[in-house]
């Protein structure tokens, strides 16, 4: 084989895991309507140059240099999102599982069931593959193990870190009362706060998993990928946790229930 095809081949493979990459950080996101957008607006200026339609091509241009400059304002939370994962090399290594078993599951299953039954707000982030340090250094910081009682002990009324989140990165409770990003879209729930609002924040700038007992109503709901599942049952919400372990991206819970 000669050195010029082995390039080629070489050529291809990058592009191919270039754009795998990419695909898999916007699948599942609002980034996907985007697309579909610019690609119909770029198959009708093709059309549209074609069949020389002069103002129709000069409108097209125009608007499609408006988007491209507004493009990285608008999706910023998902820039900085692949930026991260490249950065820290996520799309290659899997440890956020680490020292995560059957029994850190129970834990938060049952914590999380006991607070719904006594509507006790909470707000649980657990990270994944892009670490959320800007966020737990807004916390009070815990290094703790998982366990069933330090949550609910946490999320007591009375405590003085019920307030916020609560994060869970590398297996371990990292911190509490920790202040995260509210989403700003405009199409969720207007009945839904900002618990919520800060659960779907997250979501949107990493791929964390994060839950939320509201304190009104008891309802359990996960946030993945900045969608929000809300009623959520005790197995439901098992197999959403359970799904941390899952490497394949496929196979998340919020996809195979959207
Ligand atoms: N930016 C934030 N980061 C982390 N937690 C937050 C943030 N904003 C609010 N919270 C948490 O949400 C609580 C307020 O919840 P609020 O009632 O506004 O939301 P909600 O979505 O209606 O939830 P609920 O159904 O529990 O009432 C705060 O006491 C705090 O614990």
């Amino acid at each position: 084989m000669s050195w010029r095809i082995i390039t080629n081949l070489l050529d291809i493979f990058i592009i191919t895991f270039i754009i795998y990459f990419l695909l898999n950080i916007i699948s599942g996101t609002r980034a996907v309507q985007l697309i579909k957008g610019l690609a119909l607006i770029f198959g009708i200026a093709v059309l549209s140059q074609l069949l020389k339609l002069n103002t129709v091509n000069w409108f097209l241009d125009s608007f499609l240099t408006i988007i491209m400059v507004t493009l990285p304002i608008v999706f910023q939370p998902e820039l900085r999102r692949a930026l991260e994962q490249i950065g820290r090399g996520g799309f290659l290594k899997e440890q956020f599982w680490q020292n995560w078993g059957p029994k850190e599951i129970n834990d938060i299953v049952s914590a999380v069931a006991e607070m719904s039954e006594e509507k006790t707000g909470a707000l649980i982030v657990i990270s994944r593959r892009v670490g959320l340090k800007n966020y737990i250094e807004t916390g009070i910081k815990l290094e703790s193990l998982i366990s069933k009682q330090l949550l609910l002990s946490v999320f007591q009324h009375h405590s003085p870190l019920h307030d916020g989140a609560l994060i869970i990165e590398n297996g371990k409770i990292q911190a509490a009362s920790c202040f995260l990003n509210l989403s700003t879209r405009s199409d969720i729930n207007p009945r839904l706060g900002t618990r919520h609002r800060a659960a779907i924040g997250i979501t949107e700038e990493s791929d964390a998993l994060a839950l939320v007992v509201s304190e009104e109503t008891g309802v359990i709901s996960v946030a993945e990928d900045g969608t929000l599942k809300r009623y959520l049952d005790t197995a439901e919400l098992r197999e959403a946790l359970s799904d941390i372990f899952s490497r394949s991206k496929e196979k998340s819970f919020m996809r195979r229930h959207l």
